[in-house]
């Protein structure tokens, strides 16, 4: 048996359609029933999971192999191998602060209190410019913190650029492009290489055919 960690959420979609269009998986996954567990192919299951989670279910060896954002990547800093770029899901991480403050006065400051989801990511980003800050986790609407003075500068997603806009902030420095990428179990490389190479050598035609 061999399983895939699938994400639910907005690189859900997109997932299934690489899986489905390789023939990795043979049926698709009903989002509308609350079963988190599918048989999607002789002796292969799909699990659904969050994209967040999706590095510890790789990692763990739960799943074999798994799809999540580079960015869920970067904060978790999983033990996994990353195999594949798989060039959807794309967005940018940021540092974005007050149109009224520009980048020199923000990070010319010897104090910054930062809102973020990824706390990890915030804090190498600041230790690398030797910034003292106080980082304050947060679960959604980040862009609040900024607007609110609850922090001075927020790190997240950027995509669009909407949220930033219809907010009153701006992107102060941009910290590294993320896309979702197909990842593996270190041990699961090795036990099932046949099968995990096979299907990366699909995916990896596919999307140079895409
Ligand atoms: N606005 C966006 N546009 C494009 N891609 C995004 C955007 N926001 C996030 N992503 C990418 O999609 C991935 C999954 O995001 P998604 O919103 O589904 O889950 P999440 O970040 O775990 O949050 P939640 O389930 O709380 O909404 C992110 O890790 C990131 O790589
Ligand atoms: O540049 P944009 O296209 O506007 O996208 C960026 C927004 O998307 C994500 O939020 P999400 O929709 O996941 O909401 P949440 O984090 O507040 O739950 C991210 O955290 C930004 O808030």
């Amino acid at each position: 048996m061999i399983t895939i960690a699938l994400p639910k959420g907005r690189l859900g979609e997109d997932t299934e359609k690489i899986l489905l269009e390789t023939g990795i998986i043979s049926q698709g996954i009903e989002r509308d029933s609350r079963r988190l567990i599918f048989d999607v192919g002789e002796g292969i299951r799909a699990i659904l999971v969050r994209a967040w989670d999706v590095p510890t279910y790789v990692e763990m060896g739960t799943a074999d192999v798994g799809i999540c954002g580079k960015d869920d990547l970067m904060e978790h800093g999983a033990d996994v191998f990353e195999v594949l770029d798989l060039g959807f899901g794309g967005c940018t991480m940021a540092v974005a602060a007050s149109q009224s403050v520009s980048r020199e006065e923000l990070l010319g400051r010897h104090f910054l209190r930062v809102a973020t989801k990824y706390p990890r990511v915030a804090r190498r980003f600041f230790d690398s410019l030797s910034l003292q800050t106080e980082i304050l986790k947060l679960y959604g609407s980040v862009e609040l913190a900024a607007v609110t003075g609850l922090a001075d500068c927020i790190v997240d997603i950027v995509s669009t650029g909407a949220t930033l806009r219809e907010n009153g902030l701006h992107v102060v420095e941009r910290i590294f492009d993320s896309t979702a990428r197909w990842i593996v179990n270190r041990k699961s490389f090795y036990m099932h290489y046949d099968i995990v190479s096979h299907w990366t050598a699909m995916i990896k035609n596919y999307i140079q055919g895409a």
